[in-house]
């Protein structure tokens, strides 16, 4: 066995990883990165890219359809499946290939391929051949597919997302188990792109939002293009050849069988936090296994053992890894001497259309029990002026101010062009703007922003009648 001694172990190389080992270099500690898998992160290879690429592929072959509405025919319109694969493939290889290029280039004393796990507080294995003693760890092993039990060992045609972008052509068919963010942007791009889509959901939960009446909407909005399916459960799964025949129970207690090429699994993501020695540690952990960690730190305890990125499931998406990444490096490096780092207003974006957004404090978060009752203002993009002249009328939006200071808290929507609506709103709330400061903002016309002005405008007159007419105590959200 191999010994090594460095000052700060970074287990895993993905986006969390690479920038808390940048990180703790720059602290000047002796550092190694460990990675089990392929390098080249999560997101570029089978996350953000590849899923955005086919989805601009699909927005593409969604226009030439939407082009009728505006009197424009694009007559034989005819779509490639293996040339959109293709590309998908070519352009997130290209991504991949610049991660690729950036670990080529760290030391070669810094970088230990296998897989990691603890057999003391400050020992790791590697693979079985090397040990590490190290002062100080940073765990960022992102997570994984969660896989239905009902659904194992079927066969081929039993497919997570990690598959998806590896295909040389598009299917005839998939089921896809799931309405949350992987389901809907994958549910809905491959069914643009001419693929038999059905999206069987357990509840009704639509991406990540939390507030109902814009669940409703976007519900609604996306039932338009997908076949969603609301209250059914994966019963099992038989494969047949070259496809799947897929039992579902519905809410009546019926339940029925149909056959899809694929079945795809979009139930969600595990933190890779099993299988890595965390009960050698000495670390508290809670229910779902994940060491506690303080969020502006990414401390375990007051251990000198860090957790960033999706492996801590605070915030699984990509920006909140590499802050994570960065601040649980720098504090690794400077250990003890460990600081706060920079924390920004929460934003998940869906790359649904209408997309998805959410920002600030949720509904969810607002209407927990014993928080003080907050204001509500809305817009429907359905009349919106610039929404309709584009034909995306669709969606709505929900925006939230406290009672008393005005103080802008958060959003909730299914909007057209929702990713900068969702920016916009998302700074004004980091820098604490209060509601009337919001609308002292410039708006020009016709712009989707001035359906952001109107939602503001409305939670303004909410916020001003709570605090003047009635007690904010007695009012309930959206009053
Ligand atoms: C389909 C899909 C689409 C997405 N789209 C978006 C998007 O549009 N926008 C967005 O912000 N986010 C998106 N995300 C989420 C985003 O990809 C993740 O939040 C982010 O990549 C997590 O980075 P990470 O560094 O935590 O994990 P990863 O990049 O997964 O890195 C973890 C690394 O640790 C390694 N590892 C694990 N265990 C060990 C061990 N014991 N020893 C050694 N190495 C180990 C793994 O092999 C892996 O390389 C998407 C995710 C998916 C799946
Ligand atoms: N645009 C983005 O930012 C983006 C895109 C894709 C993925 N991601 C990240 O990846 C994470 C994982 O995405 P996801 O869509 O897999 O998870 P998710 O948590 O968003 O949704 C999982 C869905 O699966 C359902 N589900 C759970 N268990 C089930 C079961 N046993 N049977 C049927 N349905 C079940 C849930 O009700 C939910 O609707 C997201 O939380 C997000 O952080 C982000």
């Amino acid at each position: 066995m191999n010994k090594l001694s460095v000052d700060v172990a970074v287990i895993g190389s993905g986006t969390a990883g690479l920038s808390a080992y940048r990180a703790a270099k720059a602290q000047g500690a002796s550092t190694v990165m460990i990675e089990s898998g392929p390098y080249g992160t999560t997101c570029a290879r089978v996350g953000c890219m590849p899923s955005k690429l086919l989805i601009a592929a699909s927005e593409a072959a969604h226009m030439m359809q939407a082009a009728s509405g505006f009197g424009v025919h694009a007559d034989q319109s005819r779509i490639d499946g293996r040339a959109v694969m293709e590309r998908v493939r070519r352009e997130r290889d290209r991504f991949v290939g610049f991660v690729l290029d950036s670990v080529e280039h760290m030391p070669a004393a810094d970088k230990l391929r296998g897989h990691a796990r603890f057999t003391g507080p400050n020992t790791l294995v590697v693979d079985d051949h090397t040990e590490v003693a190290c002062r100080r760890v940073v765990i960022a092993t992102g997570s994984t597919p969660v896989r239905l039990p009902q659904l194992e060992g079927v066969g081929p045609g039993i497919i997570t997302s990690d598959d998806v972008f590896y295909w040389n052509d598009l299917p005839a068919s998939v089921a896809v188990i799931g309405s949350g963010v992987i389901g809907l942007e994958l549910g809905q791009a491959l069914a643009r792109l001419g693929v038999r889509v059905a999206v069987f959901a357990r509840g009704e939960r639509v991406a990540q939002l939390t507030d109902p009446v814009v669940v409703q909407a976007a519900g609604r909005a996306l039932r338009e293009e997908i076949d969603l399916r609301f209250q059914t459960e994966v019963v099992g799964a038989v494969q047949d050849g070259a496809e799947v025949a897929l039992t579902v129970r519905h809410a009546s207690g019926t339940q029925t069988t149909e056959r899809f090429q694929y079945v795809l699994m979009a139930s969600g993501r595990t933190p890779n936090v099993h299988g890595i020695g965390l009960e050698h540690t000495g670390l508290a952990r809670g229910a779902d296994g994940i060491p506690v960690f303080d969020p502006l730190t990414m401390q375990c305890g007051a251990s000198p053992v860090f957790i960033a990125g999706d492996a801590n499931n605070e915030r699984p998406v990509l920006p909140e890894a590499a802050d994570h990444g960065k601040i649980a490096g720098d504090n690794a490096g400077r250990y003890p001497d460990v600081r706060p780092g920079l924390r920004r207003t929460p934003l998940v974006i869906a790359f649904t259309e209408p997309n998805i957004a959410t920002l600030g404090a949720s509904w969810r978060t607002l209407s927990a029990p014993g928080k003080p009752k907050f204001a509500v203002g809305q817009v429907s993009f359905e009349n919106q002026g610039r929404s309709r002249v584009m034909l995306q009328n669709r969606g709505l939006l929900r925006v939230y101010g406290e009672y008393g200071t005005g103080r802008f808290l958060g959003a909730e929507m299914a909007a057209p062009r929702g990713e900068h609506l969702a920016h916009l709103l998302a700074w004004a709330c980091q820098s604490r703007m209060t509601v009337g400061q919001m609308l002292e903002m410039p708006f020009y016309h016709p712009v989707i922003e001035e359906g952001v002005r109107t939602a503001l405008r409305d939670l303004a007159t909410n916020i001003e009648r709570g605090a003047s007419e009635t007690d904010a105590a007695d009012s309930e959200p959206g009053t």
